[in-house]
């Protein structure tokens, strides 16, 4: 079948098909010997066979008809697809003259380097020619079996052909080797050189080689073969799945590369192809990135086998944003494509994102994408935290509210002074949200594009805060608790009041991402990691049961980016699906983040320190914790005005109001006032007071035991939550 094939191919092409398999042709008869192979035995997939009667004089032509090609090809019928081929073959025809002119220079060196091989064989076959050697054998034959007639016989009509041959020679000869002496005294030294580089390259192509053509052949090895059962089954079998899977469709071109739908034998679950995803692509012989295997939904053992017809790592994919338009980070943006192709956008308002990856997966390039589009959102208040310490993120420095990057103590504190002042703006936003008629929040109490716009004093613009590796500060030993705590109660409530929180690690356990914070990530975007036990806790509980399996990603290696970039991103088990995050090289993401300052500059929306202010680390303290501060040694209760006063003393700005200037008041009129101002400030942290007796002060009053007074409080908004 082969050697049809090989005719065939000849015959289509006009090009030798029997030449070595570097060559194109080669690779097109692989294709379609593979595709012609024997289907498998079972439900036919490859390709259907007509089946006709062909008995007959019209079951003959009937089936002739059924498989002639029409009359005009449909691209010839059709405008658009003619001016399309036109196109492409002008550009196809402009590339390969260029490729060649470009190399004739190598060419004629290649040609010059083979000439003596090529002289030889000239004077060779020349001497042959000259002495008639093709007779000799006859000649010995007859001088050995002694037959003077026929030896005579052949001796006249040797010199018969030889003379002339002789003659012929030296006419050619003899004007050449004249010509090329004269021409040597005569002709400039161009001239000669050029001429002696013709003759010499048309020597050498006399003694031209077929192991090594004279021609640079350009071979596309990213060109894959059509997919067939065959491959499945021999690559199954070879990676220890043994037996006929049953295919349920036929394999059909999907998008940009073939699917395969199948039932694997009996007893082995579809999860194992996930798992021996990189055994299966070295078996079908395609590069890993083309092979993505899935679970199916009918049970567990149907498999779905999608594979790309190019390696997606010769696609370069510009994202959409990255020379001109803008974002808004209260509708999508385009974060990444899926393996077949698609565009997939990325909604944050009402989310958080949580991203995991080991080393080299492709987290900040994947965050940066985020970044960037807050970056072109005029309206985007960024706080952004990256605790790696490598810079990645500063192209959006400029324009940052806050920024903050490195992975020291000095860092960490300051991310978690970030956390409160989030969680300050959180409160605030809540606040105003909670005080709007129900006309503006009908859908609940959640800040829209709609809502902010119509009332801009309210400041309820997007908020993009991120925490790039955050488990460093997680894992701080003075920080990392309370900065827990505070994420957890930012992680649950921000995206309410268009606060966006991204959170990224590359260390997903439970020690390094607290669980209030991995149980209500919403959007989670799982890059490669290692085991079951990561893949959970960045996708969620269960994910990895079902066949959503972050393990099948292999992360950069040296200068091959492999699955960077590459991951689940998942809401849940049903909303979950391959995507590869934009890549966005440094240059590129400094020119965006100059555009998003040119944006915020034009806007006049530039805040904190990208406006120049200096950001004040936020005040934690309440009431309770100064009280400690000022409580008398030794004193087991104080009265409430004497607390007031000393309070005024410790922070008169905050508590100067405390104490009553009305004029008309009496002394006592004004101790009882902010007695009870200071009742009613301790009633949310449960610090009761009550009338105590203290003999050495001024007897009977208001007052508050130390007892009562607890060691930390927390915030009583934080409690109400
Ligand atoms: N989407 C992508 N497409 C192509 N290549 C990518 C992509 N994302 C990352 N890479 C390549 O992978 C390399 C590592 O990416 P990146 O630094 O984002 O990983 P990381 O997970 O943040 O690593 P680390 O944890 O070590 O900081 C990059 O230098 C880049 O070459």
């Amino acid at each position: 079948m082969t050697d049809t094939i090989l005719r065939l191919v000849k015959d289509t092409t006009g090009s030798d098909a029997t030449s070595p398999p570097d060559t194109v042709e080669a690779a097109v008869v692989e294709a379609v010997t593979e595709q012609l192979a024997e289907p498998v035995e079972g439900v036919i997939v490859d390709s259907p066979q007509v089946t006709a009667d062909t008995s007959t004089w019209i079951g003959q032509r009937r089936a002739y008809l059924a498989d002639a090609p029409p009359v005009l090809a449909p691209w010839l019928r059709n405008a658009r697809d003619l001016a399309e081929h036109t196109r492409w073959t002008a550009s196809y025809l402009g590339h390969v003259s260029a490729f060649h002119t470009v190399r004739a220079p190598l060419y004629v060196v290649r040609l010059i380097g083979r000439s003596p091989r090529g002289a030889w064989r000239l004077t060779v076959r020349w001497v042959r020619w000259v002495c008639d050697t093709e007779a000799r054998p006859v000649e010995t034959a007859a001088a050995t079996t002694a037959d003077v007639e026929a030896w005579l016989s052949l001796s006249r009509e040797k010199s018969r052909r030889v003379r002339p041959r002789r003659i012929t020679s030296a006419v050619v000869a003899a004007p050449t080797a004249i010509g090329a002496t004269v021409a040597g005294f005569l002709l400039p030294a161009w001239e000669l050189g050029a001429a002696t580089g013709l003759a010499l390259a048309l020597l050498g192509v006399a003694g031209r080689r077929q192991d090594k053509p004279v021609i640079t052949r350009y071979v596309s090895v990213h060109l894959q073969r059509p997919l067939n059962s065959r491959e499945i089954t021999d690559a199954l079998d070879a990676i220890g799945i043994k037996g006929t899977p049953q295919f349920v469709n036929p394999i059909q071109v999907d998008g940009p590369g073939w699917l395969a739908e199948m039932d694997l034998p009996r007893g082995v679950l579809a999860e194992k192809l996930l798992d021996k995803r990189k055994e299966l692509a070295g078996a079908m012989r395609r590069p890993l990135q083309c092979v993505w295997p899935s679970v199916g939904t009918e049970h567990p053992s149907r498999a779905n086998l999608w594979v790309a017809k190019t390696d997606p790592r010769t696609i370069k994919r510009v994202w959409p944003l990255a020379h001109d338009g803008q974002a808004d980070m209260y509708g999508e943006f385009p974060f990444g494509v899926t393996p077949r192709g698609e565009t997939v956008p990325l909604s944050l308002i009402g989310t958080n994102v949580l991203m995991g990856g080991v080393m080299g997966s492709g987290k900040t390039s994947a965050v940066l994408v985020i970044a960037l589009a807050g970056a072109l959102d005029p309206t985007c208040e960024m706080w952004v935290y990256e605790l790696k310490g490598s810079g990645d993120l500063d192209s959006v420095e400029p324009i940052c509210h806050r920024y903050v990057s490195g992975d020291d103590d000095e860092q960490c504190k300051a991310t978690l002074d970030g956390m409160r002042a989030l969680e300050r703006e959180m409160k605030r936003r809540k606040k105003a949200v909670a005080d709007l008629p129900v006309e503006d929040v009908p859908n609940g109490r959640k800040v829209t594009r709609a809502l902010s716009d119509k009332y801009p004093h309210l400041r309820l613009h997007p908020l993009l805060a991120i925490f790039d590796e955050v488990h460093t500060l997680f894992e701080h030993p003075e920080y990392g608790k309370p900065a827990a705590e505070v994420a957890g109660r930012l992680i649950r409530k921000a995206r309410a009041y268009g606060m966006e929180l991204i959170f990224t690690t590359q260390k997903p356990d439970a020690d390094s991402i607290p669980k209030m914070v991995s149980d209500n990530a919403i959007v989670r975007f799982c890059l490669a990691i290692t085991g079951h036990i990561p893949n959970d806790l960045i996708l969620g509980t269960g994910m990895y049961k079902r066949g959503i399996r972050a393990n099948i990603f292999e992360p950069a290696e040296g200068s091959d980016p492999k699955d960077s970039g590459t991951g689940w991103l998942a809401r849940s088990a049903m909303n979950a699906r391959i995507v590869r995050a934009y890549y966005i090289a440094q240059e590129l993401a400094r020119a965006i983040g100059q555009r998003g300052l040119a944006l915020r500059i034009a806007a006049g929306t530039l805040t904190g320190e990208a406006a120049g202010q200096v950001i004040e680390p936020v005040d934690v303290e309440t009431v309770v914790d100064h009280l400690r501060a000022i409580w008398p040694d030794g004193a087991t209760a104080v009265h409430s005005h004497r607390l007031v006063e000393a309070l005024v003393a410790y922070r008169p700005e905050l508590y100067g109001p405390w104490i009553s200037t009305d004029p008309t008041l009496t002394d006592r009129e004004i101790q009882a006032a902010s007695s009870a101002t200071l009742s009613a400030a301790l009633r949310p942290y449960k610090v009761a007071t009550a009338q105590i007796t203290i003999r050495d002060c001024c007897g009977g009053a208001k007052g508050v035991r130390w007892t009562d007074i607890p060691e930390a409080a927390t915030d009583p908004e934080d409690d109400d939550e």
